[in-house]
């Protein structure tokens, strides 16, 4: 159920609106059920996750917190799962990873893609089969690319010709053959954020199709002894809606795939058309279903190889963002509370919480929409326009940059942001020697730590003084 309306109190004079798509609720104490974690639920005073109050939460394990429905998480890592039956589906690790996580993910019978040493040693910590991993960054160094290569890594993704020499001395020396995928990029403008759009021909990731340069590394990996070239890969970017995106790609490199039939003679046996599909951080999103996802992507790749002449491959997917995202909200602390006059008199109220850019970092690099609800009371205080702000030295420091709250909103209320499991922890920082939040999974009304908070002792361990 959708509580929100077009309210009357948005329009009165002197009033902030805020963005034309956000809505005053009908009643700011319920939750928009789309933006929250399937266990979610309001309960009297309290927002209740995976059967644990989150306030009873906060007192056990304070704030700020990343509190993850594991219901939620495994029951959208199963989905996509079985909405892409058929299709390997490597959850892609750099939205979120704790070996608690990865250990969910082999469990639940997906695959991972990892793009760093880090989230390597974290997944085969968790207990995921090396070959169900595959490896991808523009960079990877010659002492990378061995650790990789010697874990038993499924699939190395090459993404520049440089690599291929790399990695190809790398298989010889340790005395193996390395199955490997190049990526390419599809010269799509996918619509996202400029940071987060990677299909474009003016950016660092992939081999252009139109320069020339994927099938120049489709032919070089082809001749290196140590490489066996499994297939073709394209990730257009995160957080897309519009399927056009991935259908343009998709047929692309399909055709890529058909000329190197054509004219190499070999009709390569995967393709890997990446992650990027979009969540709902706010009304205004519109999610797709992973089964229509998953039937969309596969009529046009049906279509093309019968179009092409040519079989279909094992097809493979990355989904990060829309496996964990929806399944953490971060609990903050308010400390502060501040109504703000601005030209033509209207109030804006910062609410300043105990968390901020630190374990967000979204809403400042990628100028992200959020939404938040009071976690620990009901009010029937007239809503306000709010924008939440955290702590750190820096005005940008903003977590949820509009949003409806009871205007006796306080120092000591809990606030909780839905859509964080992506991208939050992973990208949190030590800002302002801030220590970065611990991440709690709840189920069943347990609520079990997945990753620590961090401590002023893990600060100053990596301070390791001046040695003169
Ligand atoms: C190559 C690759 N695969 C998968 C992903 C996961 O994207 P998302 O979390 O948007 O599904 C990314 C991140 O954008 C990526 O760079
Ligand atoms: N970090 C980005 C997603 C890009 C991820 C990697 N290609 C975000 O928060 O939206």
């Amino acid at each position: 159920m959708t509580t929100t309306h077009e309210a009357g109190w948005a329009h009165a004079s002197g009033a902030l609106r805020g963005p034309s798509w956000l809505r005053q609720p009908t009643d700011p104490n319920e939750l928009v059920p789309q933006l929250w974690s399937r266990t979610a639920h309001k309960r009297g005073d309290d927002l209740v996750v995976g059967g644990v109050a989150l306030a009873d939460l906060a007192a056990e394990h304070m704030t700020p917190a990343y509190v993850l429905d594991e219901e939620d998480f495994r029951a959208r890592a199963v989905g996509f799962r079985d909405a892409f039956a058929g299709w390997q589906v490597y959850y892609a690790a750099k939205a979120f990873v704790c070996t608690g996580v990865a250990r969910w993910i082999a469990e639940d019978g997906l695959h991972l893609d990892a793009c760093s040493s880090g989230e390597l040693t974290v997944a085969l910590r968790g207990g995921v089969d090396p070959a169900r991993i595959e490896y991808h960054g523009n960079n990877k160094t010659v002492p990378e690319l061995r650790r990789v290569v010697s874990a038993g890594v499924g699939k190395v993704i090459v993404d520049s010709l440089t690599e291929i020499d790399r990695l190809a001395d790398v298989a010889r020396d340790l005395g193996t053959v390395q199955p490997v995928l190049v990526r390419v990029t599809a010269g799509v403008e996918a619509h996202t954020h400029e940071y987060i759009a990677t299909a474009h021909e003016d950016q660092k990731f992939g081999l252009s199709i139109t320069s020339g340069d994927a099938f120049e590394a489709v032919r070089r990996v082809l001749a290196a002894p140590g490489l066996e070239l499994r297939g073709l890969h394209s990730h257009i970017g995160s957080q897309i809606f519009d399927a056009s995106g991935f259908e343009v790609a998709a047929r692309r490199v399909l055709a890529l795939h058909a000329r190197i039939a054509a004219e190499l003679g070999v009709e390569l046996p995967e393709m890997n058309l990446g992650g990027g599909f979009g969540i709902a951080y706010t009304t205004q999103d519109d999610p797709a279903d992973p089964a229509d996802l998953a039937a969309a992507m596969r009529s046009i790749v049906e279509h093309e190889c019968r179009a092409l002449g040519v079989a279909v491959p094992q097809l493979s997917i990355e989904p990060g963002r829309a496996i964990a995202g929806p399944s953490v909200c971060t609990l903050y602390t308010v400390g502060t509370v501040k109504p703000v006059r601005l030209d033509g008199g209207a109030v804006r109220t910062y609410v300043s919480v105990d968390g901020g850019m630190s374990d967000n970092i979204r809403t400042a690099l990628y100028d992200a929409d959020y939404s938040c609800t009071m976690a620990d009371r009901r009010s029937e205080a007239e809503p306000v326009l709010a924008r939440v702000v955290g702590k750190h030295c820096e005005a940008g420091d903003v977590v949820v940059k509009d949003e409806f709250l009871p205007g006796d909103v306080r120092p000591g209320d809990l606030l909780a942001v839905p859509g964080t499991g992506a991208y939050c922890r992973s990208m949190a920082s030590n800002y302002n020697h801030a220590l970065r939040p611990p991440v709690i999974a709840v189920r069943d009304g347990v609520a079990r730590v997945l990753v620590r908070r961090e401590t002023e002792d893990d600060l100053l361990a990596t301070d390791v003084g001046d040695q003169e």
